[in-house]
């Protein structure tokens, strides 16, 4: 029960830190001490992790690191989000947050995931060959069985200069301290080298593992921040994966790689007709109205569509949670005159424009493996201490359900928008820019998870309004 007790001190200490700074609006990076205090329990819950999800795992796997030197270096920089600076900057009582952000200079990385065959290799070889003016490491995991040195002709003809090769598992189950050595020393030796690291996980992995050894591994987090995850979606057979009845406590990978994305491709959209394909969209917004989607065949990409994603970077928050995606990548801005919330059972507002992702009702529910988005967008202002036990509690109670948050909201006192993001228990948050004066305090947020009740969370946080 100890490390569940200092979940909700923490969210208390992190909200009431910024109560504090409210008498100075650009202080406040108190929100980052719990960060820090969250490493622990990320530790102990990714080993739970692993447990659950070694069933899917196969015992002979091949990683490799493959450094690519092709492009010309241009160094990849970004300021550092406030929640970042735990890494170096102070923190004291009156900071700037504006003046004391350090420069983000950890090197991006980018998992790629995708069921088996779904095309990431092909996407990633589209990567290495493509012109983008980074130098790009990659961890590769795959299966024994495949072909290895048939992938990799692309990035040896984009200069592959190193390979390490590991043979004992897959990268979210066995071979996950592999990858924090492989980071390590990837980061140790070849520091400067590269610019980007990609890694593409094997077609069964859980990416919720690997996403929370960058927060939870110091080594890791030091260096490296994750950008985003880019899962590659099969248009012709997904719908089968997805179905697929697992049995109990066992994940459906599937769903899971589509759960944690912030960019979809779905591809081989050659292989079926436009209907199926609309439905395919359906279905992957209905888990995770979140991400960009985009449709391809061969994973024919813009490539600053899966590179520089800042898919965890609080400071792109806005973007996330802004309003649904269109399949171009950009938002739609929503009608904010009303309170709406959306989810795949549930829709009860309307919009000026139509896509087909606001239609849920379409498609057959019958083996819904219960995943889903939920979105509450709602004018007003927040009472911090409601607020922190709401959240607090849910946390408390719901970590293992909630995959992935986003917020964006408006608290009683604060000038500044607060701004949060959350992966189960790993928690982001900071205050953001200033509301402008004549801004509608509009609060936004976004939760996929597990057996998600809309109404349930809409009502609660609406709770914590004043
Ligand atoms: N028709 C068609 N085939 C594709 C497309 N994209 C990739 N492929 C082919 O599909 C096969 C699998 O692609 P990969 O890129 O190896 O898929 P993967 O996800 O890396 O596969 P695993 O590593 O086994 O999980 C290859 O033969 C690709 O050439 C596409 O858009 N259309």
């Amino acid at each position: 029960m100890a490390p569940i007790a200092s979940v909700s001190m923490d969210m208390a200490a992190a909200f009431m830190g910024l109560a504090k700074s409210r008498a100075s609006p650009l202080s406040s990076v108190n929100a980052t001490l719990f960060f820090c205090r969250y490493r622990p329990r990320i530790v102990a819950q990714t080993r739970k992790f692993l447990s659950s999800s070694s069933s899917s795992s196969a015992a002979s796997a091949n990683s490799r690191v493959v450094f690519s030197s092709k492009q010309p270096r241009k160094c990849f920089s970004r300021r550092f989000t406030v929640s970042s600076a735990t890494t170096s900057a102070p923190e004291t009582e009156d900071s700037d947050v504006m003046t004391k952000i350090p420069p983000d200079n950890r090197i991006p990385a980018t998992i790629i995931t995708g069921f088996l065959g779904s095309g990431k290799t092909t996407l990633l070889n589209h990567i290495l060959t493509a012109d983008h003016g980074k130098r790009i490491a990659v961890i590769e995991n795959e299966y024994g069985e495949v072909d290895i040195d048939g992938s990799l002709v692309a990035a040896k003809a984009a200069g592959a200069e190193d390979i390490i090769m590991l043979n004992n598992g897959c990268l979210c189950c066995t071979v996950r301290g592999d990858l924090v050595r492989m980071i390590s020393e990837l980061v140790a030796k070849k520091k400067g080298n590269f610019d980007h690291i990609v890694i593409e996980t094997t077609g069964l992995a859980n990416p919720a593992p690997i996403i929370q050894t960058f927060y939870a591994e110091d080594q890791i987090f030091n260096d490296v921040k994750l950008d985003g995850v880019v899962t590659l979606v099969d248009a012709k057979h997904v719908g089968f994966h997805l179905d697929e009845v697992k049995p109990k406590g066992v994940v459906n990978e599937a769903v899971e790689q589509i759960a944690y994305a912030d960019r979809i491709i779905v591809n081989k959209t050659d292989l079926v007709r436009e209907p199926e394909v609309a439905s395919v969209v359906e279905r992957i917004k209905s888990i995770n109205r979140m991400a960009q989607l985009k449709r391809t065949q061969y994973g024919q990409v813009d490539l600053d569509y899966v590179l520089g994603i800042g898919g965890f970077d609080l400071e792109r928050i806005d973007s996330a949670v802004e309003a649904d995606h269109s399949e171009d990548g950009h938002s739609h801005e929503h009608d904010h005159h009303h309170d709406h919330h959306h989810d795949h059972h549930h829709h009860d507002h309307e919009h000026d424009h139509t896509h087909e992702h606001h239609d849920h009702h379409t498609h057959d529910h019958t083996h819904d493996p219960g995943v889903s988005s939920v979105s509450i967008v709602c004018e007003g202002t927040l009472d911090l201490e409601k607020a922190n036990m709401w959240l607090g509690t849910l946390l408390l109670e719901r970590s293992e359900d909630i995959y992935r948050m986003k917020g964006l909201l408006s608290v009683d006192g604060m000038n500044e928008r607060f701004v949060f993001q959350g992966v189960h228990d790993i928690f982001q948050g900071s205050p953001d820019r200033l509301w402008g004066s004549d801004e509608p305090r509009i609060n936004k947020l976004v939760f996929i998870g597990k057996n998600l009740d809309a109404k349930e969370l809409e009502k609660g946080f609406k709770s914590c309004l004043l």
